[in-house]
Parts: C-alpha cells; sequence; structure tokens
C-alpha cells in the first residue's frame, strides 16, 4: 500500500461490510452497499483499477438460533437469503466484481489457512474460560445463546455483542446475570477450553498501524481507547455445529468465531474475482498478500472494532498486507432510533423499489444526505427535497435546456471552442472531485458534481442564448453541453443508470462507467437527438401517502417491541371435532387463591385455584409473563379433567387456559362462580 493520492498504480479494493442473512434487507444495511458502490466507482473514476466485492456471512449463532425455530438447516436458510441479495444488490446498481458467501469452499480453505498461520507463528493459545451453559437443555451457550447485562455499560446484551449499549464486543464469559435465550432459565458458567488470538502480540503494530490508517473519523478514532487501555485476547472458537471446523491441534469438537472466517471472506471473494478474471493484468489477490494495493473496507459504524483491531491482527498475524483505510458510515435511523431487522422498524430495500422509485434517487439521496460518518434519520420529506431541488431542478432542468438549445439550432454540440472561463471551471472541480474521494468524502464529490449543474444554470440564465442569433449563442451552448458532459461523468458512481441516459442523450458510445474524470474535457459528440428529461419531480400527494404507510409501520414496530414480538397466526386445523369430542372437556370457573415460582424453571408458577367443588394445584407457565400477585384473586378458566403431571418436581391437576406467548389469561366477565362449567 502506498499511501499516495488516488489513483495509484496499484490495484485497489474495495470491500463492504457483509450483510447477515437474518431478514431482509433493509436501506440501512444499504447505505454501507451504496457508499462502498459508489466510492469504488469514484475511484475508478479518478482511473484507478477497483474491484468491489464483498460476500453473505453465513456463519455464527443468530442464524443456528433462527434456523432451529424455523426448523429448517442454518445452510438453507443462509443460501436462500444469500441468493435474495445477491438479486436485490444489482437492483440498486450495486455491482459487486465478486459477491460470495463464507460457507464456500474458497473461504473455508482460506480461513483455516489463516488459522494455521496463526498457530504456526505461535499467535495461538488454549485457555480454559467460563462459558455460559444451560443445564436443562444440557448444552453451551455461546453467543446469542446468552443474554444478560453488559458488564460495561449495564445495559441488556445479547451475547458477543452489547448491541443496545456501549456497542462492545463482549468476550464470552463476560456477560451478567447470564440466562438461556433457549429456556429462559438462568444459565451458569462452566469451564471450557477455548482458542485465544494472542492480540498482546499485535500491541505495538497496532498502535502504529492506527496513526498510518486512512478513513473516516470515527474509524480513526474510537479505537485508539481499546488499543491504548491494553488489549485483551479474542476467543476465536464456539461451542456450536454451525460454522467451519477448528483446523488446528486439539479442537475438534470446536468451530471457529464467525467473525474469524467472516472477514476473511473480503479475501477469498477477492481470490474467486481474481481466478474468474483471470491474472492478465494482475493478480487480484495480491493486494492482500504480495504485492502492493490498497484496500479499502467499508463498513457500518458498529463494527469499527472488529475491522480496527481485530482485522488487521488477524492479517498481520498470518502475514497479510494491512488496510489502506476503514470507512464507517452513520445508521439511517427512523425517528431517532436505527432501522432494525428484528424489531421491524425499517424501510425495506423491495418496499422502496415497489413503490416504483429509481435506485438511483436512493442512492444519491443515501450518499450525499449528510457526512459519511453521520446518522441519517430517514425522511420522505427530505427524499423529495434532494430528488426535486438537486436532481430534477439544477441536474435534470440544465442538462435538458442545454441539449434542447443544441439539438434545435445545432443539431448537437455547436462547432466552436470551449471558452477558458468554462474550462477552468470543469478542471477545478475535477480536482475538487479527486480531493474528496481521497478525503473518503462521498457527499462533497456529490456536491461538485452537482454544483457544476448549479454554474450551468445559472451560466445559460444569465446568457440568455434564446435571445441571441445563433452565431452568438453557439459558444455558450458549446459551453453548456461540455458542463452537462463532466455531470454525466461525474455524477455517474452515484446514479450510474440516470448517468448512462444522459451519456446515450450526449450521443456518445458505451456507458458513463467507462469515462474517466479526464473525459469532463474531451469534445462531446457534434451530433445527438433530441433530449428527454432525466428526473421526474416527486409530488407532494405521493410524500402525504407514504408518510401515513411510515407512520402505520412504524407504530405496528412499536407495538411489536412492546409485547417484544409480532403475533404469528397459526392457520386454522382443518380437522373438525363432535359436540360429544368437545363436551368431554371438562371446562370450569377458577378462582386463583395463591401463586408462586417454581424454583429451578423461570417460566413456570405454581397456583392454587379454587374450582368450586374443589381447590387444585396447578403448575402454569406463566411467570415472565404476569407478576405472581397480580394473579392472586384472577378469574381463568380451567380444564378440570386434564390428566395430571409432574414439571419440575411439582404436580399440576389440570391446565389455565391463556392466549397466545404473551399468555393473556382467559376470563369470564359476570359474576359465574368458581366451578361453574362452561359450555
Ligand atoms: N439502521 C442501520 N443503518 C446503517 N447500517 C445498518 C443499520 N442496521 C444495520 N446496519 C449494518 O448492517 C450490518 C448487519 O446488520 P444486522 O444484521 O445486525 O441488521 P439489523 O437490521 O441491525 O438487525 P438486528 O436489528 O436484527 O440486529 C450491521 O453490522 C450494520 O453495519
Ligand atoms: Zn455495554
Amino acid at each position: 500500500m502506498s499511501h499516495e493520492d488516488f489513483p495509484t498504480e496499484n490495484p485497489a479494493v474495495v470491500t463492504c461490510g457483509l450483510p447477515y442473512p437474518t431478514g431482509d434487507l433493509h436501506v440501512g444495511h444499504l447505505r454501507t452497499y451504496v457508499n462502498g458502490d459508489a466510492f469504488s466507482r469514484g475511484l475508478r473514476k479518478l482511473g484507478q483499477d477497483t474491484a468491489l466485492v464483498s460476500g453473505t456471512d453465513m456463519h455464527g449463532t443468530p442464524i443456528a438460533v433462527q434456523a432451529l425455530e424455523e426448523g429448517v438447516s442454518p445452510l438453507e436458510l443462509g443460501l436462500e437469503r444469500h441468493e435474495q441479495y445477491a438479486e436485490t444488490f444489482p437492483d440498486f446498481n450495486i455491482e459487486f466484481d465478486n459477491y460470495g458467501h463464507t460457507d464456500e469452499e474458497t473461504n473455508v480453505e482460506l480461513t483455516k489457512e489463516f488459522v494455521r498461520a496463526w498457530e504456526e507463528n505461535d499467535h495461538v493459545y488454549e485457555k480454559e474460560i467460563q462459558v455460559a451453559y444451560d443445564p436443562d437443555a444440557d448444552q453451551w451457550l455461546p453467543d446469542r445463546y446468552v443474554e444478560g447485562t453488559c458488564p460495561y455499560c449495564g445495559e441488556h446484551a445479547r451475547g458477543d455483542e452489547c448491541d443496545d449499549g456501549c456497542q462492545r464486543h463482549l468476550e464470552p464469559g463476560e456477560i451478567e446475570n447470564p440466562t438461556s435465550a433457549i429456556t429462559g432459565n438462568d444459565a451458569e458458567y462452566r469451564e471450557r477450553a477455548h482458542k485465544f488470538l494472542r492480540l498482546s502480540d499485535f500491541q505495538e503494530y497496532l498502535e502504529g498501524f492506527i496513526n498510518r490508517m486512512e478513513g473516516t473519523n470515527n474509524a480513526k478514532n474510537q479505537p485508539r481507547e481499546w488499543i491504548e487501555g491494553g488489549l485483551e485476547d479474542f476467543c476465536i472458537t464456539r461451542d456450536l455445529d454451525w460454522g467451519i471446523d477448528y483446523p488446528g491441534e486439539g479442537g475438534d469438537d470446536l468451530v471457529l468465531y464467525v467473525w474469524v472466517d467472516a472477514p476473511i471472506e473480503y479475501v477469498a471473494s477477492t481470490k474467486q474475482y481474481s481466478e474468474r478474471v483471470g491474472t492478465d493484468e494482475f493478480d487480484w489477490a495480491e493486494p492482500w498478500r504480495d504485492g502492493d494495493g490498497e484496500i479499502v473496507h467499508v463498513i457500518g459504524r458498529d463494527i469499527i472494532q472488529h475491522h480496527t483491531v481485530f482485522w488487521p491482527s488477524m492479517l498481520k498475524g498470518a502475514g497479510y498486507n494491512e488496510p489502506r483505510a476503514v470507512c464507517a458510515t452513520g445508521f439511517v435511523n427512523l425517528n431517532g432510533k436505527a432501522l432494525s431487522t428484528s424489531k421491524n422498524r425499517a424501510i425495506w430495500a423491495r418496499e422502496y423499489l415497489d413503490e416504483g422509485f429509481h435506485p438511483d434517487l436512493f442512492r444519491y439521496y443515501i450518499a450525499t444526505a449528510s457526512g459519511f460518518e453521520r446518522d441519517v434519520n430517514f425522511s420522505w420529506e427530505r427524499f423529495q427535497e434532494t430528488v426535486n431541488s438537486e436532481l430534477a431542478d439544477v441536474v435534470g432542468n440544465f442538462a435538458y435546456r442545454a441539449l434542447l438549445f443544441a439539438e434545435r439550432n445545432f443539431d448537437g454540440t455547436p462547432d466552436v471552442a470551449l471558452s477558458d472561463d468554462v474550462e477552468t471551471e470543469i478542471a477545478s472541480a475535477m480536482d475538487d472531485y479527486e480531493d474528496a474521494l481521497n478525503d473518503y468524502d462521498l457527499r462533497s464529490a456529490g456536491e461538485v458534481a452537482v454544483g457544476l449543474a448549479r454554474y450551468g444554470n445559472e451560466y445559460i440564465q444569465s446568457a440568455e442564448p434564446w435571445k441571441l442569433d445563433d452565431d452568438e449563442a453557439a459558444p455558450v451552448i458549446r459551453d453548456c453541453v461540455q458542463l452537462t458532459k463532466a455531470v454525466a461523468v461525474l455524477l455517474q458512481p452515484f446514479t450510474p443508470e440516470k448517468a448512462d441516459d444522459l451519456w446515450s442523450q450526449l450521443g456518445e458510445d458505451g456507458s458513463a462507467a467507462d469515462a474517466t474524470i479526464a473525459d469532463c474535457l474531451q469534445e462531446p459528440p457534434a451530433e445527438f437527438d433530441e433530449p428527454e428529461a432525466l428526473f421526474e419531480k416527486i409530488e407532494d400527494e405521493r410524500v402525504a401517502e407514504l408518510n401515513e404507510k411510515l407512520e402505520a409501520s412504524i407504530e405496528e414496530a412499536s407495538s411489536d417491541e412492546d409485547e417484544s414480538e409480532s403475533v404469528d397466526v397459526e392457520d386454522l386445523t382443518e380437522e373438525r371435532i363432535s359436540f360429544d369430542d368437545f363436551q368431554e372437556l371438562d371446562l370450569r370457573v377458577g378462582r386463583i387463591e395463591s401463586a408462586e415460582g417454581v424454583e429451578g424453571a423461570d417460566k413456570l408458577v405454581k397456583l392454587t385455584v379454587d374450582i368450586g367443588v374443589e381447590t387444585r394445584q396447578i403448575v402454569a407457565g406463566l411467570k415472565q409473563l404476569h407478576d405472581t400477585d397480580d394473579l392472586e384473586g384472577q378469574t381463568v378458566v380451567v380444564v378440570a379433567n386434564l390428566e395430571q403431571a409432574e414439571l419440575f418436581g411439582v404436580e399440576s391437576n389440570g391446565m389455565v387456559l391463556a392466549a397466545g406467548e404473551q399468555a393473556d389469561l382467559l376470563t369470564t366477565h359476570g359474576d359465574a362462580e368458581p366451578g361453574t362449567k362452561i359450555k
């Protein structure tokens, strides 16, 4: 890597943080991919050879947990979503040169090579640690199988990440008050041998690296605290069936932690690209290993630690090159809260497309709505304003006026010289654009492109070529066609398809993707056809409609959040029962006399229920859903003739009826006395 300004002689690889396949993609996820795609297209514009790679992150516990719930294999579930993502990206004009997944052989083999290299270089050791264990389910609780309290900030945390609080990575054994996500019971900590990557080996290296690393300020500054505070070693194995088997000594029943094989997919994906296109020009895998190359990671701001602490150590420990830059995008929020798949608070990628909006509108909006690292509050009004006032009124309007005048009066570009003023204006825009990309500042690069169209609009407005004869108008229109061409080139990384439309309106051959910024000053074709409007404005009524939909879905999401999960209505049972069958159920009105928790079973509660003729002891799964004090005195419906059972050593003699996951208790609404038969 050179640390020289882009473009350098080296190949560059831009990577995007891997999407994790637990749900559909939302516009928050897309921010990383749009920015990564726009940045790599921007580098190409500067003349840098660039590959854009990513892949789906298939392993780890969240997908294993979800697959278990859905009764499918993690691989099946992961592959289904992987294919869906691979299809969605091109719909947003996000064009990866290679998009793989972490369970492919290339990545599995490469990951094993990394681990073996760390072992050979003596960076791995084994240590007995405390790992959460669910004694009832008789299994280890890696990562998301355990929940509890973050030891750093006291917030509720899930497994390996404090995602509601300080966002720190949590090592196994760190979570306090662990409970099992499988049974809801208290978990215990048991001793277990695991493998560690000795991060302290890289302390000095990382201190130097963080000073060299380029990218956004959040990525350059946040890790300092972690690095300077001394590095905790990184547990690289898990007790799980789903993942890449530990390849080294004595780890037969362990798999690698998902954060080991996930970033290695950046290298694997680049390798696949290289194998596919051949090594005629150069070996794309080289930037990682041998030759010089520029590695740029584009990620969400929640995974800075992984990319600036763990990942450079992993690379270094296996003899790989280090990243040149880490660019961490801010989050996309709705009403100040981050979009989230599990909380169902989102504008889905598919939903946006189904509204009939062109993908380039979203791309431009999200890449320029705010600085790279700042959070953005998604708003349809801001989206409308950006599209209408920047893309339609400035870019579209200018290009249409310029090209229409040119076509009507000159059949294309007037045959006169470009003025010095406009040449200077375009040249200085090219410089600013190059500087912006070298600062990893997409927003400014977008502003340069639109700024040139704004300049053009003012120019044509004040020169008033419609009041001039053709000879006088020719130099003005010549300038304006050149400005239009420059705008098409500079805007292409943001709006690739729209730029291509403009490119062909200009009578240019091929694609605006192949143009570099030097083409901003190349003469436009002498002839072209009548232009068409590039951008349509978005009407206010449309925004009102979209806002209504959005409010409804936010409301739904927050009520889902209150209930902690959404209601899944089951299909009706097709088979009918006879009235006689129904009469066999002896349903009675009951009144709860007392309620207390069952020791060792978090969700169970022991009830004594007066059912008129007698008092019954019944064990019910209500405890986490109802305060035991609130239960006393409640009127309930009891299945009195259910066979007796023993639950956690406590006898249960009947059943209390309740609806759904939240155990909404059935009751009567008049004054039916205990013992009254229900029919
Ligand atoms: N609202 C968001 N804005 C920007 N980036 C996001 C947003 N949500 C997720 N990402 C990025 O996508 C990556 C994968 O996210 P993840 O699968 O955790 O999605 P999620 O929607 O946050 O899901 P969940 O809320 O269920 O954890 C994250 O590491 C993050 O960088
Ligand atoms: Zn925390």
